[in-house]
C-alpha cells in the first residue's frame, strides 16, 4: 500500500540551483501521505551509486533519487550493481532537481511538487533498458564529439548562475576552438565515420529537444544519431537543426536503431552519459537487455 511505504531518498545537495525547497515540499507531501522517509545526502561523486547499491531491501520499499540527471544516473548504476551482485532488486522513483531534467521529461513527469509526490505515491514501475558505455549505464543518452566536450568543460560556477545558458556559452566556445575530427565507428560490425555521435535511449536531448523520435526507455534498443561532417560550420548547422526540430531532414545526419557501437578516436576523448562524463574513448556501447524498474506517473 502506497501510504505505508518506506522510502530511501538519495539526495545530491549540490544539484541544480536553489532546489532544496522543492525537495522539502515533496518530502512534506510524502510524509503527510504516511510514508516513512530516510533522507541520505551525498557528499561526493559516487555516493549516490554506493547508497543505492548497498540499501537493505528488507528495510526499503522504494528508492527515490533526488538530484540532476547525473545523480539519477548514479542511482541507476547502483541498482544495476545490486543486480550484478545478486542482491534483491529495488525500484527507483525520481525527484528532478537539475538543470535539464531529461529523464523527468522522458517519463512525462510534470515539474510541480504535487505531481512529483503523486508519482512517487501512485506511480507505476515499468521496466526500462539503459545503455552501457564501457560498463557504465546511462538511462537517456550517451554522446561522443562536441556535446561530450561541452559537458566536460562547462563552467560549474556559470552553470549555477545561468543554468542552461552556461551550456550555450560553452558550445559557442567549443565551436570557436573547432570541434573534434570525425571518429571511426563500428556499428553492428559495419565501419562508419561521424564527427558527433549520440546514442539515444530516449527521444529527448538537452531538455526537450527531440533527436531520435522513435527512441523509448522501455524498448531494449539504442538509436544511433550520426552527425557525419566535421568542422565548426557543419556543427553549427547540426545544432540549429536540432534546436529547430528537423535533424531527421538533413542528409548528413543518419538516425538508425543499433545493437552495438564501438567508437574509436583520439584516445581519452570524453564520452558523456546522461549529461556527465561517464567514460573515455575508445568506447564500446550496447544495450542492457535486463534493465531496471523505474516509476512512471500513473
Ligand atoms: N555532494 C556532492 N558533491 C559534489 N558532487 C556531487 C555530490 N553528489 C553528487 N555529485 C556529483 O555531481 C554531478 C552532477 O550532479 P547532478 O546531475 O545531480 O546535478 P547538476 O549537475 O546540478 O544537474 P544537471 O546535470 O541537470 O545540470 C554528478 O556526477 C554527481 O555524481
Amino acid at each position: 500500500m502506497a501510504e505505508s511505504r518506506r522510502l530511501l531518498v538519495i539526495h545530491n545537495p549540490t544539484a541544480g540551483r536553489r532546489r532544496r525547497r522543492r525537495l522539502d515540499e515533496v518530502l512534506h507531501l510524502l510524509s503527510e501521505a504516511g510514508c516513512t522517509i530516510t533522507l541520505v545526502p551525498t557528499t561526493k561523486r559516487g555516493d549516490a551509486e554506493d547508497f543505492a547499491a548497498t540499501a537493505v531491501a528488507d528495510e526499503v520499499d522504494l528508492l527515490v533519487a533526488a538530484g540532476g540527471d547525473g545523480t539519477l544516473n548514479e542511482v541507476a548504476n547502483g541498482l544495476l550493481r545490486r543486480r550484478a551482485e545478486g542482491l534483491a532488486p529495488l525500484s527507483m522513483a525520481i525527484v528532478p532537481l537539475g538543470t535539464a531534467n531529461v529523464l523527468a521529461a522522458e517519463i512525462g513527469l510534470a515539474e510541480d511538487v504535487a505531481s512529483i509526490a503523486r508519482c512517487i505515491l501512485e506511480g507505476v514501475p515499468r521496466r526500462v533498458y539503459p545503455g552501457i558505455a564501457n560498463g557504465r549505464h546511462f538511462l537517456c543518452m550517451a554522446g561522443s564529439g562536441l556535446d561530450a566536450f561541452v559537458v566536460q568543460d562547462v563552467n560549474h560556477r556559470l552553470k549555477r548562475l545561468l543554468g542552461k545558458g552556461a551550456y550555450v556559452l560553452e558550445t559557442l566556445r567549443r565551436l570557436w576552438l573547432g570541434p573534434p575530427e570525425p571518429y571511426r565507428l563500428l556499428i553492428d560490425g559495419r565501419p562508419e565515420t561521424a564527427a558527433q555521435i549520440i546514442l539515444a535511449k530516449g527521444h529527448f536531448y538537452g531538455g526537450t529537444f527531440v533527436i531520435a523520435q522513435e527512441a523509448r526507455l522501455e524498448e531494449p534498443l539504442l538509436w544511433a544519431c550520426l552527425f557525419r561532417r566535421g568542422g565548426r560550420w557543419a556543427a553549427a548547422r547540426y545544432i540549429l537543426a536540432v534546436m529547430l526540430g528537423f535533424p531527421h531532414r538533413l542528409r548528413d545526419i543518419d538516425i538508425m536503431p543499433v545493437r552495438r557501437v564501438s567508437i574509436d578516436g583520439r584516445a581519452a576523448d570524453p564520452v558523456q552519459g546522461d549529461g556527465d562524463i561517464v567514460t573515455r574513448l575508445p568506447a564500446d556501447i550496447r544495450i542492457d537487455e535486463e534493465g531496471l524498474d523505474l516509476v512512471f506517473p500513473a
